[in-house]
């Protein structure tokens, strides 16, 4: 062991190690950073000769040192190395495509025509399998390459419902039933029994119970079911993923939104970002769209630095399958990290990649310390332009595709998935619709350019942890039996940072560990606003294509999207969905018409009322006719930019269903909960998935400030879809569609906060008791009926442990020390 005064590499996280003289190694005597001999050499021989912290030239005499030994080299490393980073800052793009900016477009249209030259070169080639099967070999864990496993086979299916053991669920099915009947002695007993000395004190103390009751009803009863799944990633790969056979896996579409780049770190941005680029699954169908609510040069400009470090990182993640593919946690790891790695260069590019990283990381932070002042004149770009977007709340929609199939490759010269920036256009006058309105804008966006039939949404904050964590959502969504009826795969939301007594009860665990897997047993989970991967139909409106459909409405432009007033009568028109023949009769229309020109075919197109619901983009609604995704053959190249540049413009929702029934929903800050919510209501159902290393990660608000108003927040939203027309209390009973145990389960989100009231009211009798010297019990059964006082008490601390309510455990323990001490006093 070394002592403990010697300081960590800040390169390799080894210690530094110590000098001829016995004191610790130090390359630079202005900052002291640190970093150890090994990290130092390797830094000279890569002509790299000043510190990373301060710039200031290395020690002489160490130089010296290590050239003598180095030899020449440095030098051309060095002169390499140059010629690289005038590379690399050439091609740096620092114009944006903005509907007032004509430069832009040509850029864009420059950029869009190559990438649909390569696309058809692409079908011309029949698509070579992404990633080849040596790279995929050299993906698996060592340990599994030895194992001579059976070849899964592609037939079985891809995921499995395990149940939970009836001798486990027994008991607590019991439990529920025995407290159930308890509860309607307590209460039989409290109304029976008023206390006239204290009557209103006795039927505050009553209503509350009951409501306290009422919620635990709602609480319990949607847990009666849980299940738990497993997935079979290798038999997804034997089936969609035959050697020799083109790769069959559908394409996704990942979103991430931001808003405010001083409040949510670029760097942590950048991170979810590479974590997305770099996931195992093939490049060809991985997207990325970043949504900048803030329409901030910074998050731009860190973009741009972020595509080029993952020209990098990629090849490395995919490479080592390191885990996470976030750099900052993986680098920040505590763990061996040569366990399980048998190539012998692993630690010297690592040792590399991080130093990259932390260059990286100088360059981000540097461009945040430039933000923090705005220039009076506003930003200027690059080019010398002026940021389009220098007034956040009025300027034109932006977008920038980087990397993709015509943009820069990874070092080793392998194509990287598409990076796309997209700000929408504000105006004063229009409302945005916050996160919710982003999202859509980001499917339209995305169905203009990719149109993947998959899209997986993350706050900025959440990245990747499980690089295979598509792949599972894959087992349910590609699975021809159990796909069919999914609108998305839910996962947990878990967090980095958080102490160990979780004191602002960030976790959340009973919700995700118990909770969700008990609303799989119904319909499925709830959307929680991030890492969720969406049926793109379901989130056009559609019903699930195994339910019967709902009855065309005359006087309503998309019959799917309103639940039906009547069932529908004719037995053999059950199973069909009148939307999809719709659909179906329009793509046909859109094969005759071919040879129409552009007007004449959007004349036709506008006609089956589909403007009324998607809006008026004819590319945007080609698009919703493609079932499996992909973009139409028939789209003209150079239309797409400026179409998606029209599909974000801040009037484009106006008079259509965007927000209303398709979409995410608008009319809640927790527009999460009414997305899933109008989903489950037309009949689908969505899949909790839960993979043994969790697949995303994120940060979660650990001052109380900020958590107090977030709990504040998502309260004030459920409140507002209480007092919405979708409230789950009398939404959608028409279609029928919804499981009453579902619904139990909405009405428990949307009413929770209302809880705070009673609980207000019932913490403060004991001391209105006190200072009154009356009671809420009748006095005879103090001591004489202590079963009483035990179920009194067991139905007081359920009312809190339920509660979605902000409480930590010291407040619980504050609480039920209320309720223990009251009773005796
Ligand atoms: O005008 C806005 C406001 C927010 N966001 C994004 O929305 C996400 C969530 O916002 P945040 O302030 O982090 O809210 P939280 O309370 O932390 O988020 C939780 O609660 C939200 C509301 O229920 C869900 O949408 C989130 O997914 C869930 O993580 C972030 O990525 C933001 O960048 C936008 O894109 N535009
Ligand atoms: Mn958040
Ligand atoms: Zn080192
Ligand atoms: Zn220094």
């Amino acid at each position: 062991m070394m002592e403990s005064g010697v300081p960590v590499c800040h390169t390799c996280g080894e210690h530094v190690g110590l000098n001829v003289n016995g004191e610790p190694f130090v390359a630079c005597h202005e900052c002291n950073f640190p970093i150890c001999k090994s990290c130092f050499e390797y830094d000279l021989k890569e002509g790299r000769k000043a510190c990373l912290r301060c710039g200031s030239p290395y020690d002489e005499n160490l130089l010296d040192d290590v050239e003598k030994a180095t030899g020449d080299q440095s030098t051309m490393a060095a002169h390499l190395n140059k010629s690289q980073d005038v590379g690399i800052h050439a091609r740096h793009i620092s114009s944006v495509s903005t509907l007032d900016s004509e430069m832009a477009e040509d850029n864009g249209n420059s950029i869009w025509k190559n990438r649909v030259e390569s696309w058809k070169e692409k079908k011309n080639k029949k698509k070579k399998p992404a990633t080849t099967k040596v790279e995929r070999e050299a993906e698996i864990p060592p340990e599994q390459q030895m194992e001579d496993k059976p070849a899964p086979d592609a037939s079985q299916p891809l995921s499995t419902i395990i149940p939970i053991p009836k001798s486990r669920l027994a008991p607590y099915r019991t439990v529920i039933i025995m407290r159930l009947i308890i509860l309607g002695l307590f209460f039989h007993y409290r109304v029976t029994n008023p206390v006239d000395s204290a009557f209103g004190l006795w039927l505050t103390s009553v209503i509350c119970e009951i409501w306290f009751a009422f919620s635990w009803v709602l609480d319990q009863f949607p847990k009666w079911y849980p299940v738990n799944r497993e997935t079979y990633i290798d038999r997804l790969s034997a089936r969609y993923e035959r050697e020799g056979e083109p790769d069959e896996l559908a394409a996704v579409d990942f979103f991430v939104s931001t808003v405010d780049p001083l409040k949510e770190p670029p760097l942590i941005t950048a991170n979810t970002v590479l974590s997305i680029l770099a996931l195992d699954y093939p490049v060809d169908k991985v997207s990325c769209y970043i949504s900048d609510d803030g329409a901030a040069m910074l998050t731009f400009e860190s973009l741009v630095e972020t595509a080029d470090f993952a020209r990098k990182w990629v090849p490395f993640c995919k490479k080592f399958s390191i885990e996470p593919r976030a750099p900052e946690f993986y680098f920040s790891q505590k763990i061996d990290y040569l366990k399980d790695k048998v190539q012998p260069s692993f630690v010297k590019e690592r040792r590399a990649m991080k130093r990259d990283y932390e260059e990286y990381k100088i360059r981000i932070n540097a461009l945040v310390a430039k933000a923090q002042k705005t220039p009076d004149e506003g930003w200027t770009m690059q080019d010398g332009t002026s940021w389009p977007g220098n007034n956040p709340r009025d300027h034109p929609g932006m977008i920038q595709v980087f990397l993709g199939y015509s943009g820069a490759r990874d070092i080793e010269g392998n194509e990287l998935p598409r990076l796309v920036y997209v700000s929408r256009e504000k105006r004063p006058g229009y409302q945005h619709h916050k996160k919710a309105g982003a999202e859509n804008a980001l499917v339209r966006v995305s169905a203009v350019l990719t149109n993947a039939p998959f899209i997986l949404n993350l706050d900025c904050d959440h990245y990747v942890n499980n690089s295979k964590a598509v792949r599972e959502a894959m087992c349910f969504l590609m699975d021809p039996q159990v796909g069919r009826d999914v609108c998305y795969v839910q996962f947990p939301q878990r967090f980095d940072g958080i102490d160990r007594s979780d004191r602002y009860a960030n976790r959340n665990t009973v919700f995700f560990d118990v909770n969700m897997k008990g609303l799989d047993g119904i319909q499925g989970p709830v959307y929680v606003g991030t890492g969720c991967v969406f049926n793109r139909q379901a989130l056009y409106g559609y019903g699930p294509p195994s339910m019967p459909s709902f009855p065309k409405s005359s006087s309503s432009s998309c019959s799917c999207c309103c639940p039906g007033k009547k069932e529908p009568k004719d037995p053999s028109e059950l199973y069909r969905d009148a939307k999809r023949e719709e659909l179906d009769a329009a793509i046909f229309n859109l094969r005759e018409i071919d040879n129409y020109d552009e007007y004449e075919r959007s004349m036709l197109i506008s006609q089956t009322s589909f403007e009324k619901t998607f809006g008026l983009s004819s590319v945007f609604i080609e698009s919703t006719l493609m079932e499996n995704g992909g973009v139409a053959e028939s789209a003209n190249p150079s239309t797409l930019i400026k179409e998606a540049i029209h599909v974000i413009s801040c009037g484009y929702e106006e008079k259509t269903a965007w927000g209303k029934e398709i979409g995410w929903i608008y009319g809640s800050v927790t527009e999460d909960i009414l997305t899933g919510f109008k989903m489950h209501c037309r009949g689908w159902r969505s899949i909790y998935c839960m993979p043994l290393r969790p697949a995303f990660k994120g940060s979660a608000p650990i001052n109380l400030s900020d958590r107090l108003h977030q709990v504040l927040r998502w309260a004030l939203g459920s409140v507002e879809i209480f007092l919405s027309r979708h409230c789950p209390l009398w939404y959608g009973f028409g279609g029928g569609r919804l499981k009453w145990l579902q619904r139990l389960a909405y009405i428990n989100t949307i009413v929770y906060p209302f809880t705070s009231l009673p609980l207000i009211a019932y913490c403060s009798l004991p001391a209105i008791c006190l200072l009154t010297g009356k009671f809420i019990i009748p006095t005879v059964m103090n001591a004489s009926n202590p079963c009483l006082f035990l179920v009194f008490n067991i139905i007081y601390i359920h009312c809190f442990t339920f509660s979605n309510l902000m409480i930590s455990s010291q407040t619980w323990q504050v609480f039920s020390f209320l309720a223990f001490s009251f009773p005796l006093s």
